[in-house]
């Protein structure tokens, strides 16, 4: 399928200060089109560095990365950066939000310099609002809560509606019930507008509640399963 995103015999060692870590040892995964997806596993397990070679942000050091059956490790820079533009959205644990620009700047960010045909402060204006942040569209990361940052950098993620979300830990910096808001956020956003997620969890609970739950140990995959309870 077009979406597709397949990992064939993937390994990341990762070199520094005259040691080699492996990372990924031997990968093999595909996710298919929609997938809504957790990956768990102890610290240090390669939950973070799978994520970021499934979004392109860093190449394998063996193997491939197939995207609906194109090599994504054969792109130069510039094709890499588009690719990631047009099909991955990333959310990440820190939010990672531009603290001197507003909600709406912040959201528009990813379109700086990108040719594209849709007004992008109507599109920001538009994901913010169905988000509930309508009435901090000029806020500034620092004015916000936690879950609200969250928000804007879901709403972000969102912007030139990505293929699939890439979310590491989204919920971790937040208390229970604002990650709950988060977290039904990525459920209907897969549900309504069939976008994939996969995300990195230490939370139990909320893994168990993915359609697929991929466990992880010393870069290693130990299960990959399939959950009764999504809804
Ligand atoms: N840039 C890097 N340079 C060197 N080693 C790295 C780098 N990134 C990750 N590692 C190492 O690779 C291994 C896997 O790290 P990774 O961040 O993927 O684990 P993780 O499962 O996401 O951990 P956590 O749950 O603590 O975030 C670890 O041993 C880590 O120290």
């Amino acid at each position: 399928m077009a979406h597709e995103i397949e990992c064939i015999n993937v390994s990341k060692v990762f070199q520094g200060d005259g040691i080699s870590t492996f990372a990924l040892d031997n990968i093999n995964l595909q996710f298919k089109e929609g997938e809504f997806v957790s990956i768990v596993g102890p610290s240090g397990s390669g939950k973070s560095t799978l994520l970021s070679l499934l979004g392109a942000l860093d190449l394998p050091t063996k193997g491939k990365i197939n995207y609906g059956n194109n090599p994504i490790n054969k792109l130069s820079q510039k094709k890499l950066a588009d690719f990631r533009f047009k099909n991955i959205g990333f959310i990440f644990q820190q939010f990672h939000l531009l603290p001197y620009l507003t909600s709406i700047e912040n959201v528009m960010a990813p379109l700086f310099s990108r040719k594209i045909s849709y007004d992008k402060k109507e599109r920001a204006e538009g994901l913010l609002s169905q988000i509930g942040l309508e009435d901090k569209f000029n806020s500034l990361p620092s004015q916000l809560s936690g879950g609200q940052q969250q928000r804007v950098a879901i709403a972000r993620a969102l912007v030139n509606e990505p293929n699939w979300i890439l979310a590491d830990e989204p919920t971790g910096n937040l208390d229970t019930y604002t990650g709950e808001i988060i977290f039904d956020r990525l459920i209907t956003l897969n549900q309504e507008k069939g976008c994939g997620v996969i995300f990195v969890t230490h939370d139990p609970n909320l893994a168990s509640r993915a359609e697929r739950i991929i466990r992880m140990k010393n870069g290693k995959l130990i299960s990959d399963t399939r959950s009764e309870s999504y809804v």
